[in-house]
């Protein structure tokens, strides 16, 4: 998947490409990310980006002729590549990424993303230039970076070829709507406390029910807002109810 970047710090985004799962994407050329810096269209002798507000107050916007110049430029990359991407832009206002947003995004032809900096930018150009206002969760940033960072690498785990067989195993249950279950690896017993004995039986049927129920129990706990939203099958209405149970017991 080709994603655009317009950032004043590219450098920030070595903490996707360079590492991990979506570095690995980068590498073999599933997801490609290219950059453009406002900066690089300034034309003053200071390289100004930034700009003040009309109306005063404390705080500076992108300066336009730069945003848009790297915008433009961004554009043409993504047509130049053969794509038609959406032009979307992280703030606090726009619409709140969960995962079947970060799975709709990956069906894209593309994406040009904005990270913005300073207090934001210019209405007319969000109006103009940007298709879609992205938001990662009600709380102020400094930049956009990190929430761009945020949202390519959710997209990215739903690029197919992206997560292999050994990253994919926590994936079936947040894809599946509820909240992970819990987790064990070696040593058996840390601090007197046991593997639960399911996981060590080797009864790959009975593990995958009790992981299940596990998820959705949890999900019952923490977050029972998430099961509103979706009907159970038999199977996990039985396993729901039993969570409850016991854990009323
Ligand atoms: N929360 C969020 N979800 O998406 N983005 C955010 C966020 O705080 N951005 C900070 C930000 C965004 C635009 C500009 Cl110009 C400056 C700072």
């Amino acid at each position: 998947m080709w994603i655009g970047v317009v950032s004043l710090f590219p450098e920030m985004f070595e903490a996707i490409t360079r590492h991990g799962v979506t570095g690995r994407a980068v590498e073999r050329g599933l997801l490609e990310l290219a950059f453009w810096n406002p900066r690089d269209y300034a034309t003053d002798r200071h390289r100004t980006v930034d700009d003040r507000p009309y109306g005063g107050g404390p705080g500076m916007l992108m300066k336009v002729d730069t945003l848009r110049g790297a915008l433009a430029e961004a554009r043409a990359g993504a047509e130049s590549a053969g794509h038609r991407p959406s032009v979307i832009y992280l703030s606090p206002q726009g619409r709140r990424l969960d995962q079947a947003g970060a799975r709709e995004l990956a069906t894209r032809d593309g994406l040009i993303v904005v990270a913005g900096r300073y207090e934001g930018i210019d209405e007319r150009v969000v109006e103009a230039d940007i298709d879609e206002e992205w938001s990662i969760g009600d709380y102020v940033l400094s930049g956009g970076e990190l929430p761009a960072m945020v949202m390519i690498d959710a997209l990215a785990r739903e690029v197919p070829g992206v997560l292999g067989h050994s990253d994919s195993a926590s994936e079936d249950s947040f894809a599946d709507g509820l909240l992970d279950c819990p987790h064990y690896t070696r040593p058996e017993v840390i601090d007197g406390h046991r593997v639960p004995d399911v996981l060590l039986s080797g009864n790959h049927e009975l593990i995958r029910r009790w992981r299940l129920k596990q998820s959705l129990g949890r999900t019952w706990l923490r977050r029972p807002d998430m099961l509103e939203s979706r009907t159970l099958d038999r199977e996990q209405r039985k396993l729901l109810d039993e969570f409850i149970d016991e854990h009323a017991a």
